[in-house]
């Protein structure tokens, strides 16, 4: 097997597709919902053939980005850019961000600004795919539905926009077959193709989320985003889910963007990690330098904030608490439990060791959030 690190490196050099290479390019990427900046002049840049890992304490950010990539928010501010074909395409990137088009495609490469295209442009054009934090399937549809469902585009257009496919023209017959066939492809890949016939709504959690990626790959991605893959997976299903990503970017040559808080899968499969505290970059390289970062381990571990409360603090407010419930005769109210639940992070799922430390964390974020995608 090849190792992450490996992959496409020149030769004596360490591989560093996003430096060179990227796929993406997300630069002073800005987004504010009223006062609140969710996220502040932010660049990375997402290796391509890479899996790229976004990660960071709850509320970093992570989920906006993702929206903004894929065109569900529209940046207050920045540039985000896709490309098609090798290398960072200066001329062409600049040439588009001049004449005010939105992308400029040639035979085998092309720059797309998704930052001016609309959703369903950077999926079909730009050809970018996404899943869901929350599972957004089909239900009452069966799995070869839902992926034939994924492939509406090609469909439509092999149809003449209707007739080719009410009176079966051959071109449509055979761009039909081609879907099916793509769509059992990607079931017998996601171990999924014995309920191909059976309701999305039927399947175990795990399966239903290999049925996201399956449809997202249908779409034949160049980019692949994937917000929280493994949440609710056990260790037998994260593990298959790692050789799934690898085998996509193996074999398929599709890059993947994910957002994940399970550290055993990013560590394992992710060959670039950016990592994001309060809407801002506070690391970004492989898995090691992250790891060992101590700006990271500060954001995870929630301590050296601007804003700290003082445990004794803590404490006091439990007892005062404690005390008027018991005056009362009710239940003690979550007062303190607020506080230090918010002291503990109420962040990463990373676990926050028992240490000795005399301070700790206090969330401040906003918590207006509307609905999230
Ligand atoms: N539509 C919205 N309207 C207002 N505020 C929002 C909106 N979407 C996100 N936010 C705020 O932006 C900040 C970043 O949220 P975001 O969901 O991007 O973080 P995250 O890193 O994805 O968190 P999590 O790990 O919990 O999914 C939060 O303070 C959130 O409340």
């Amino acid at each position: 097997m090849v190792l992450a690190a490996e992959k496409n490196a020149p030769v004596g050099t360490a591989a560093r597709n996003w430096e060179h290479d990227p796929v993406l390019s997300v630069e002073h990427l800005t987004m504010r919902f009223g006062g609140l900046v969710a996220v502040g002049d932010l660049s990375f840049d997402v290796g391509r053939g890479d899996i790229t890992a976004l990660i960071g304490p709850n509320g970093a950010g992570k989920t906006t980005v993702f929206n903004c990539v894929t065109g569900f928010y529209k940046p207050t501010e920045g540039r985000i850019i896709m490309r098609h074909g090798p290398g960072r395409q200066e001329r062409a990137v600049d040439a588009v961000t001049a004449s005010g088009l939105r992308w400029m495609k040639e035979a085998d490469s092309g720059v797309f600004l998704l930052e001016r295209m609309p959703d369903h442009e950077i999926s079909h054009k730009a050809k970018v795919a996404r899943t869901f934090q929350n599972i957004r399937l089909f239900g009452g549809m069966t799995l070869l539905e839902n992926l034939l469902v994924a492939q509406h585009n090609p469909l439509v257009v092999a149809s003449g926009f209707t007739f080719g496919g009410i009176f079966g023209l051959p071109s449509y017959r055979r761009a039909e077959q081609a879907a099916i066939d793509k769509a059992v492809y990607w079931l017998e890949r996601t171990r999924l193709i014995d309920r191909a016939d059976d309701p999305a709504s039927d399947l175990p959690y795990g399966a239903q989320r290999r049925l996201e990626i399956a449809r997202a790959m249908c779409t034949g991605p160049e980019l692949l985003c994937l917000d929280e893959p493994a949440a609710g997976l056990n260790p037998r299903e994260s593990a298959e889910l790692n050789e799934l990503l690898k085998y996509i970017c193996d074999e398929h040559k599709t890059s993947v963007l994910l957002i994940e808080h399970d550290m055993g899968v990013v560590m394992e499969i992710s060959d670039h990690i950016v990592v994001l505290d309060y809407g801002v970059k506070i690391s970004d390289g492989d898995a090691e330098t992250v790891r060992t970062d101590p700006n990271v381990i500060a954001a995870y571990l929630g301590v050296e904030e601007e804003e700290e409360i003082d445990v004794p603090e803590v404490l006091q407010d439990v007892a005062e608490t404690l005390g008027e419930a018991e005056k009362s005769g009710s239940k003690p109210k979550a007062k303190a439990a607020s506080r230090s639940s918010a002291g503990a992070g109420g962040r990463a799922k990373a676990s926050k060791p028992a240490t000795g430390t005399k301070k700790t964390k206090r969330t401040t974020r906003g918590t207006g959030k509307g609905d999230k995608a």
